[in-house]
């Protein structure tokens, strides 16, 4: 097919790649974008097979899809998001994307002679979507960080209540279901008061950040830390026997209290109080874990503070 002059500068003045390729899948046509985007010059290329000039593209899946196109007389589409490019080319955008290929949306139009009716090519058309891609992907990212800002508690970056008990309701399920062991520890900061009065508030922000930094590093990957209100943190322990909650809560009991906290010009000795309560046949909620493990946690607090009490019935 012959291109009229307003055609032929239509397609090389056009922001995107316009390619044509004839039944043999032999270049036959290629535009301005795609020179100075593929840095090849049209003579070079004219005559030449479309899997030489572009020796990167997928041509099993290029091959069928150009045939369906030459076949059924129909156009074909190919999204970024099936295939980010298919025409391995830099992209001209000022956007900054973790890929430095231009992402494509194709279209693939039969062309067909004008007596016969036949399709003979296949224009292909190739939009540059690199900004799609790239908001696209920021959006992916912050609504990554969004989902995890909205589980963690600000101060501490342990989880927050909210996703605490959540997770806590289908551990305790599991748990109830399998007939598997489940624990649950809580800690209290002691005299939090006194240390927010001694050191201020930052000090005192401080001790929470470096005790669950403590605990954290002392856990199992299955473990769950969460902060269950001011200074009380509560920590799952899936699979875990009374036995084996106290042996760990009295590991991290003794190490926050020898763990000392630089702040300013001071050293911080703070300790903790803390309950433990294991899974019991009765218990029908995992609020009832908490009760009880809270129940411990107060008696070690009446009991002289910086001690761990198994609840027991
Ligand atoms: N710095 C700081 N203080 C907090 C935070 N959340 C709660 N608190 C403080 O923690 C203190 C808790 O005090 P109390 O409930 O009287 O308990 P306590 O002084 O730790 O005494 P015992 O628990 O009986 O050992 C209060 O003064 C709260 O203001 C926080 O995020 N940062």
């Amino acid at each position: 097919m012959q291109l009229s002059d307003i055609h032929s500068l239509i397609l090389q003045r056009i922001n995107s790649g316009v390619l044509i390729v004839d039944a043999d899948i032999n270049l036959v046509y290629f535009n301005r974008f795609m020179e100075s985007h593929s840095q090849l010059k049209s003579e070079d290329v004219i005559g030449q097979s479309l899997f030489d000039t572009f020796p990167d593209a997928p041509e099993k899946w290029l091959k069928r899809k150009i045939q369906s196109v030459l076949m059924l007389n129909s156009p074909a589409f190919s999204s970024w998001e099936q295939r980010q490019y298919v025409f391995k080319m830099r992209h001209a955008r000022p956007v900054t994307t973790s890929s430095e290929f231009m992402a494509q949306d194709i279209t693939f139009i039969p062309v067909c002679n004008q007596q016969s009716n036949e399709v003979e090519q296949v224009c292909i058309v190739i939009d540059d979507v690199t900004d799609v891609f790239f908001y696209q992907e920021k959006l992916k990212d912050t609504l990554a960080k969004l989902e995890q800002v909205s589980r963690m508690d600000g101060l501490t970056q342990v989880a927050n209540r909210r996703f605490w008990e959540e997770r806590f309701k289908i551990e305790f399920a599991s748990a109830v279901r399998h007939q598997n062991p489940l624990s649950l520890i809580m800690f209290d900061m002691d005299k939090f008061k006194q240390v927010n009065d001694i050191y201020g508030h930052q000090g005192g922000d401080l001790v929470l950040v470096e005790a669950t930094r403590l605990v954290q590093s002392m856990l199992r990957k299955e473990d769950l830390l969460g902060r269950y209100g001011g200074e009380e943190f509560g920590l799952i322990l899936p699979n875990t026997g009374g036995k084996g909650a106290l042996e760990l809560a009295e590991r991290i009991r003794k190490a926050f209290q020898v763990h000392p906290i630089k702040f300013k010009e001071h050293v911080i000795h703070a300790t903790m109080s803390v309950g433990v309560c294991e899974l019991d046949n009765n218990f029908k909620k995992y609020e009832d874990l908490v009760t009880r493990a809270d129940l411990a946690l107060y008696q070690s607090k009446r009991d002289g503070r910086n001690r761990t009490t198994l609840y027991r019935k």
